[in-house]
């Protein structure tokens, strides 16, 4: 009973979640979240399989538990029904469309009740069956884990500060090989099994979704960390050296800091200093960041600072920085796996009549929740509010006075938050005086066949034709899924 206990906690969070305009996060985020919130006792995951079952169908189990009589007839107890409805829902569920099909508890009232209604609860959703022309409800759902809305390659480096002093990345590759013994020449041929050595950062592969690499020793030890392959151009392109000293303005979950650091230390080192000061502003993702530095063996090179960089990093303070990683929080439109809440999302638009943008991707990352208030903004307001906190991060960086590079990207397909951005920044009057400039092609992964919208850069700078190829050949962008990963954008600035 404790596991169903558990979950109509949950169910209600979502419930009260549903019941706002706009839900934000992935379905497995808020799950955890709220097991986190009530600290459930029962497996967050096996939770999270019986409610994300149940809540996808609910509007239909509804129907048959109405339909039934179920409802109507619920024992009540000092004057208040004796069972929960949502804990009914999770019981009916199993019964009617789990595998087992059956409730999955011992002797309890609750179950005696339901198995009363039994006959009953199977002739409505026959006749529901039916009348939808379905042979099983989940022919109705759209599926957050359908393939159509998770990366088609799963991304994974080496990283060398793991590496064995004496021997190098060999072993690393030798272990990598047993695994994928078959290399194909194309992320696009990728199949379990086979491996992709990818043409555009150094150490990285491609492996198919379904080969579990988070089991492995080589990932459990820090030899391998997981990062979609667009999420490292900017440590590429930062390619700081063993002298420089970085700042990762927008740092937590840590893969950016982690990846800069290994293009700092180049392989194990035992006599670390501090030559990366991380900073996030929100405490439990911090948290997460210090444990993903610890595990990829760099704790000595990167300072996390936790609070908001553009208060806390003053240029007084950080005289000798010379590159900075600018990934603030963006409105996400580049990432997979919110496919489901989307739809969600867009069905409340829909019915309240607010359809005039069918321009996808609403929900907002759970980072920005708190410091925006934007979950009842139109998407044209929120693309305004972010872009101008990027801004102001980018900005901030450009005002350290020994800083020569700073790379900023967002995981956003949106061109305000990346062209636009890129074009306020220009056009600032103190940008200029402190000589920033976009750095060529030639010096930002020139082999990227995508780059930035000319079109956009043309709107400001007119009659500026060369310019403007330039500046948007300066930039860099992915499409999600088409490039083999995440929706991306890239661009660094430099000057001398
Ligand atoms: C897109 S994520 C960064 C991802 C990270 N660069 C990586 O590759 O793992 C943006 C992060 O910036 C943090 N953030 C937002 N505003 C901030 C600020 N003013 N100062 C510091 N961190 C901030 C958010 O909490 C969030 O963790």
């Amino acid at each position: 009973m404790d596991f169903y206990r558990d979950s109509t906690w949950v169910l209600e969070y979502l419930e009260k979640e549903n019941a706002k305009d706009k839900i934000s996060g992935s379905l497995q985020g808020l799950v955890l979240k709220s097991c986190k919130k009530y600290k459930v006792k029962s497996n967050p995951r096996h939770v999270y399989a019986a409610v994300s079952s149940c809540w996808k169908v609910k509007p239909y189990l509804e129907k048959v538990m109405k339909r039934s009589g179920i409802l109507d007839d619920i024992p009540n107890k000092k004057g208040k029904p004796q069972f929960e409805r949502l804990t009914l829902l999770l019981l009916c569920h199993d019964l009617l469309l789990s595998k087992s099909k059956r409730i999955q508890m011992g002797k309890h009232p609750i179950k005696t009740y339901i198995l009363k209604y039994k006959t009953r609860l199977h002739s409505e959703l026959v006749k529901l069956k039916l009348k939808l022309k379905v042979r099983d409800l989940s022919e109705l759902i759209e599926d957050e884990n359908s393939n159509d809305d998770i990366t088609p390659v799963r991304w994974i480096r080496i990283n060398p500060i793991r590496a064995q002093y004496d021997k190098g990345l060999e072993p690393i590759m030798n272990e990598l090989n047993k695994k994928f013994p078959t290399r194909v020449n194309h992320w696009s041929d990728i199949v379990p099994g086979t491996i992709y050595h990818d043409d555009y950062i150094p150490n990285l592969f491609g492996v198919h979704t379904k080969d579990k690499i988070t089991s492995h020793e080589l990932y459990k030890t820090g030899k391998v960390i997981i990062q979609d392959r667009a999420s490292c151009f900017p440590a590429h392109i930062l390619n700081p050296g063993k002298n420089d000293i970085v700042i990762d303005a927008c740092a937590a979950p840590g893969n950016k800091t982690t990846h800069t650091a290994s293009y700092i230390l180049g392989g194990p080192k035992k006599d670390q200093t501090t030559q990366i000061y991380a900073f996030e502003k929100d405490p439990e993702r911090a948290k997460i960041l210090q444990h993903m530095i610890k595990v990829a063996g760099c704790s000595n090179t990167i300072q996390v600072n936790v609070g908001d960089f553009t208060k806390i990093a003053t240029p007084e303070k950080f005289r000798n920085v010379t590159g900075f990683i600018v990934d603030p929080s963006c409105s996400g439109s580049g990432i997979f796996g919110r496919k489901y809440v989307d739809s969600i999302n867009k069905k409340k638009q829909e019915s309240s009549g607010d359809n005039g943008n069918q321009d996808d991707e609403d929900a907002v990352p759970d980072e920005q929740e708190e410091e925006f208030d934007l979950k009842r903004d139109d998407l044209k307001t929120r693309l305004s509010k972010l872009a101008s906190f990027q801004f102001q991060v980018v900005k901030h960086a450009m005002s350290f006075p020994k800083a020569k590079k700073i790379v900023y990207s967002t995981c956003s397909i949106h061109a305000e938050e990346n062209e636009g951005v890129v074009i306020d920044l220009l056009l600032d009057k103190k940008v200029q005086e402190w000589g920033w400039k976009v750095a060529p092609r030639s010096e930002v992964i020139p082999t990227w066949p995508r780059r930035g919208f000319q079109a956009e850069f043309s709107k400001v700078f007119r009659d500026e034709d060369e310019k403007c190829q330039e500046l948007a050949d300066g930039c860099i962008r992915v499409l999600p899924k088409e490039d083999g990963g995440i929706g991306f954008f890239a661009v660094c600035f430099e000057r001398n």
